[in-house]
This record gives structure tokens, sequence and C-alpha cells, in this order.
């Protein structure tokens, strides 16, 4: 079946596949929502006073020291707990994804989220607010394995990049409602407790959705039920005759089945393209530095001396310019394909930091703030720099990992790029506001290096798989690549287990 291509594959877009889609995606929402609250939530005096006071005592009297205010080990352990939690999660999730399916772990994501949610709204003590934290992590983690997956293992193969996108898409709703929650409750008595809890609204809607939605065909055929696993495809697709597509699934899942390790298969020579190209593609995501803007947006722009209202109203606008731009991706990426929409944004993200960096580095005053105008073209260089990462490395982040490993190592392969997110995510929360209190504004020239690279690693060895069946990317992708194809030489002489 090598010469598969869009118009053997029969597919409508039904009602039903549409609304898995949607309620699948509410995955992202739950990460995006977290990533979102807890810039805000730190931000709140009622909430520093009860669980930070020392942090609140400093914000106080915060003037010349005024990147420094922030910097306080617990607090960043307090955003950061998420992201270790995830990270080991993602592994058990790769486990449950293949032993039960992705709707079962969507399930447990779900229940995770509520659990975290009711922990970090009621909590009265430290312990309370990161075991919540905990509890929401292991969620992400379940989530953010089995939804990318989930999303690409239904999509037709010529839509399949806009629907892997909705993952991201909802994360950046995500953030954005958590931005706009947090500006309604940053006033209000126990604010912070209305922030964290209303997180059980993305879980449950998630919770409803999983009890709705179909297990996909890979996995149904993984868990050697191929029966379900026809009749699923053609409920998804709309259509009686699915027989092209479910012969190239099932040749898949056969290969697979021989497998009995996949984690060991990973680490043999065939398998490190994909392995590093997934991995490598999320420490660049990281490194763009979107979360020193995402987590921590109200701080930084505080640190520049807007007030707590503005820069709240700076986060939300921040907010809108992501969502808005994800909408690009979601049309361009199976039209452009992914190489030209990250090398793009690899050029203006770079030159968005590089302006930044400039200006606070020349402007910003011994006070911590800048002038009106300059302020305002700093927000801006900070919606150009937004805006290209939503069309580029934030949805390319996910969508390249759930594309480019063979069915018997995509669970462990894309668990691997889930947990880099993590590491490196935590990392960047953790760091950052030690890093802005040291390296202050030159901040910006470090993130702008790492924009450099990447452009390069896209040129040099990112291979485009725009309209390529996933059960072909070996064959046209891989084996066609000048510097990838090295490693599938001695193909033949590797075992299968
Ligand atoms: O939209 C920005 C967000 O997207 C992610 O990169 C995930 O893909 C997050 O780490 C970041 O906060």
């Amino acid at each position: 079946m090598s010469t598969a291509n869009k118009s053997q594959y029969n597919s409508r877009v039904t009602p039903y596949v549409f609304s898995c889609w949607i309620l699948a995606a509410f995955g992202g929402l739950m990460f995006g929502y977290d990533i979102g609250i807890s810039g805000g939530v730190t931000g709140m005096d009622e909430f520093l006073m009860k669980f930070f006071p020392k942090v609140h005592e400093r914000k106080l009297h915060a003037h010349e020291n005024n990147y420094c205010k922030y910097d306080d080990e617990m607090l960043q352990l307090f955003t950061s707990s998420l992201y270790i939690a995830a990270l080991v999660a993602s592994f058990f999730a790769s486990k449950a994804c293949s032993l039960f399916g992705r709707r079962p772990t969507i399930l447990m994501a779900s229940l995770f989220f509520i659990a975290g949610s009711i922990f970090c709204g009621a909590a009265n003590a430290k312990w309370m607010l990161i075991f919540g934290r905990v509890l929401f992590g292991i969620g992400v983690g379940f989530g953010n394995e089995a939804v990318p997956l989930f999303l690409s293992e239904i999509a037709p193969i010529h839509h399949r990049g806009a629907v892997n996108i909705l993952f991201q898409l909802l994360v950046t709703v995500g953030i954005l409602v958590a931005n706009l929650i947090n500006y309604g409750t940053a006033m209000m008595k126990h604010g912070w407790r209305v922030s964290l809890g209303l997180a059980a609204v993305p879980g449950f809607i998630l919770f409803i959705g999983s009890l709705v939605i179909t297990e996909t065909p890979p996995s149904l055929l993984e868990m050697g039920k191929e029966m379900e696993a026809r009749a699923a495809l053609q409920k998804i697709r709309g259509v009686d005759n699915v027989d092209a597509e479910f012969q190239q699934i099932v040749t898949g899942c056969e290969q697979a089945k021989q497998v009995k390790r996949p984690f060991k298969k990973l680490f043999k020579k065939s398998g490190f393209p994909a392995l590093f190209i997934s991995t490598i593609i999320q420490v660049f995501q990281q490194f763009t530095g979107i979360n020193a803007i995402m987590f921590y947006a109200p701080v930084l722009f505080q640190t520049l001396g807007f007030k707590s209202d503005a820069s709240l109203l700076s986060a939300v606008i921040t907010g809108l310019v992501n969502v808005g731009a994800t909408f690009v991706s979601i049309y361009a990426v199976d039209k452009l394909g992914r190489r030209k929409l990250l090398l793009q944004a690899s050029i203006q993200m770079f030159i968005s930091q590089v302006a930044i960096g400039a200006i606070l580095v020349t402007h910003l005053k011994a006070t911590g703030s800048l002038d009106k105008v300059l302020a305002a073209v700093v927000v801006v260089l900070v919606c150009t720099f937004v805006m290209s990462f939503a069309w580029s490395w934030g949805p390319m982040g996910w969508l390249i990992p759930s594309e480019i490993f063979p069915i018997e190592t995509r669970t462990a392969g894309f668990a691997f790029a889930v947990s880099t997110n993590m590491i490196f995510t935590f990392i960047i929360a953790q760091a950052f506001l030690s890093m802005l209190c040291h390296m202050r504004a030159y901040i910006f020239f470090f993130f702008s290096a790492w924009i450099l690279v990447m452009g390069l690693f896209v040129v040099f060895l990112l291979p485009e798989t725009k309209g390529v069946p996933i059960e072909l990317v070996e064959e046209r992708v891989w084996k066609q690549h000048p510097v990838w194809k090295k490693f599938f030489k001695d193909d033949a002489k590797e075992t299968t287990d």
C-alpha cells in the first residue's frame, strides 16, 4: 500500500467526529488554564499574605530591586510542582494509552484534574496547595499524552495538522480564560480560591467528553479489537467504505504487535531520528522563552513598571493574540506545511526578542519603569513574539511528535515528547524569576540566541510531514532525508523486539 494518497481515503467530517475533536481538545484547555492561572494568582496580595508572607513583604517595599521581588523558591515551586508531576505521569499515561486505550486515559486525566482543583481551591495550608498542583500535574501528564495522539489518530489525513492543533488552540484558550478570570477575581475576597477552584470546570467537561468520544481505530487494533476498530473508523469517517485506510492501519498494527518492548525499539538506531526530533522540538519550544511570558506576564509587566491592573490587562491582550494566531496555524499548517511556519516564526521571534531586550537594556529606569510610549512598544513586541510562536513552535511541538513515530513506538515515543515539554517548562518556571533577577533584561538576548539555533535546526534537520499518512512516514520521510536516511541503512539487520 505504499502508494496510498489522500484520494484513497474516504472521509467526511461528521458532526459526531467534530464533537469528539472538540471534547477531547478540552484536555488542552485544562493544561492552558493551569499555565495561565498561576501567574495571576501569585500576584494577588491575599494569596501571598496567606502562603508567602515574605514575598508579599518584599512586593510592598520593592523599588530599586524590582527584578527580584518575586524571586522565591517556594513560590516557584507552586508553579512548577505541576510540571514535575506531569513529567512522571506521562510515562504511566503512555502505558495506560497502550493497555486501556486513549479514551480511558483521557477519563483518568479529568478525574485527577477535578481532584486537584478541589485541593487548591480549598487550600488552607501550603501542603494542600502544592498537593493540589501535583494532582493537576498528573491530570496534565495523562491528558497531554492521550489527547494529541487521540486527535491525530482520528483526523482525516489531509486535515491531520489542523485537527491536532485543536489541542494547542484550547491550550491558548485556557490561558486566556485563566487570565480573564484572574482579572475578575484579583480584587475579590478569596479571589485566588475562585481562580484555582474554577479549574474543575474544564476538568468536568473533559470528564463528560471522555464518556462520549469514541476510541481510536489504531488503539482498538492495538488491543486486538478488529471489528470494533473498523466500526469506529466507519463512524468517524461517516462512510461505509473505509477499506483502504483500514488496511493501512491494520498493517501498521501488525508490525507493532511484533514489537514486545517499544521502549527498547525506540532506542535502536532507526528509532533515533523520531525520538531526537520530537524531544528537541519540545526543548526548543520552551527555549523560545514563551513561558517566561505566559506564566509571568502580569509579574513581568509589573516589573516593567505597569500598575497591577494594567499588567493583568496586558496579559489578557497577549492571551488574545495567542488564541488568534493559533487559528492562523490551523488554516495554514496543511497548506504551507510545518517547516515554512516554523522558519518564518523563528525570524519574527528573533527580531521581537532582540528589540525588547534592546529597549529594556537602554531605557529601563533605575526605578524599574519605562516611559509610556516605550512601554506600549514593548507590549506590541511581546505580541508579535507571541503571535509567531502561536502559529509555529506552539502547535508544532505537539503535532510533529504525534505524527512521526510508527504505531509500535508511538505512545512510548510521544511520552518522551510530553515529558520533555514538562521538564523544560519546569526549568523555565523554576528558573525564570531568578534568571530575571540576575540577568535582568539581558534574558531576552539569551532566548533570542536559542531562537537562532532553532532556525538552523529547521533548515537542516527537520523533515516535512505535511500530507504523509502516519503509516508511511518511515518510507516517505525518514528514508528520503539526506541526514536521517543513514539511520535506516541496517534496518533489515535489526530485530523486532
Ligand atoms: O501558548 C503557549 C503555551 O503553549 C505551550 O508551549 C504548550 O504548547 C505552553 O508551554 C505555553 O504556555
